[in-house]
């Protein structure tokens, strides 16, 4: 469903942040992307996002070469690859209810539907009893839980998570990850870049490793293997 084809992407000044990338990612895989800090992992996300062009190669998702998307229907691209953030990324002003349906209203969902969507995706992260409180009432997790509901609510069939267990201590990080492995075993396939040793060499799950823009390991029920 996700394919890299000899990708490179070179920045202006010459950087070259990924070299000859191949790589391919079924449905429903949950991939952790690992790597020094600058290997490229930031850029593999920001070419899959449509963010920024490869310089070379094609990148296609679900059978697309995504470089044909025309600009009227990246916004519908986009809906189909959600993305969490270490730092969670949440409205202030808004409830955790209200924050999850601002996804919704984002793409003029009907108020029915948000009213029976929202709250089902609220329990499935276990946030059912927090609907009415705002963020700064929140842990951490509780945060993390509530970004991963608004990433999830309009079903994207991707879901990108960039490091997003780096704000949080090992107990509430392992929370996260459970409703991550429960996100992906719904079908949905999950990319998380990431540090945290400690989880990629328990999850044993495929781990693909970035160096200086290269893949230099690909493994089924891999491991970190790297000194942070
Ligand atoms: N917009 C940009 N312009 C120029 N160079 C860039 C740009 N973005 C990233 N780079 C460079 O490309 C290389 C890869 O960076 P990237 O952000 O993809 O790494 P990373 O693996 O995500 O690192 P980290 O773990 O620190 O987030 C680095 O050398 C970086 O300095």
């Amino acid at each position: 469903m996700i394919e890299f084809q000899n990708v490179t992407k070179i920045y202006d000044k010459g950087v070259q942040a990924l070299t000859n990338v191949n790589l391919k990612i079924e449905k429903g895989e949950f991939i952790f992307l690992v790597g020094a800090s600058g290997a490229g992992k930031s850029t593999f996300i920001k070419l899959l996002l449509k963010e920024q062009d490869p310089t070379n190669g094609k990148i296609y998702v679900g059978g697309q070469d995504i470089s044909e998307i025309s600009r009227r229907k990246i916004p519908f691209f986009r809906r189909s690859i959600s993305v969490i953030f270490q730092d969670f990324r949440l409205l202030p002003n808004k409830t955790v209810f209200e924050n999850v349906a601002f996804a919704m209203e984002v793409i003029e969902a009907s108020s029915k539907e948000i009213r029976r969507q929202v709250p089902m995706i609220l329990s499935m992260v276990g946030l059912s009893e927090r609907a009415s409180q705002y963020p700064h009432e929140l842990s951490g997790g509780e945060r993390q839980r509530v970004s991963i509901a608004r990433a999830i609510v309009n079903n994207p069939s991707i879901l990108i998570a960039d490091e997003p267990t780096g704000n949080l201590d090992p107990e509430t990080a392992w929370e996260i990850m459970k409703v991550l492995k429960s996100i992906s075993r719904r079908g949905t396939t999950i990319i998380m870049a990431t540090h945290a040793k400690d989880i990629v060499d328990v999850m044993q799950q495929r781990v693909v490793a970035l160096e200086k823009g290269r893949i230099v390991r690909d493994e089924q029920r891999g491991a970190y293997d790297y000194e942070n």
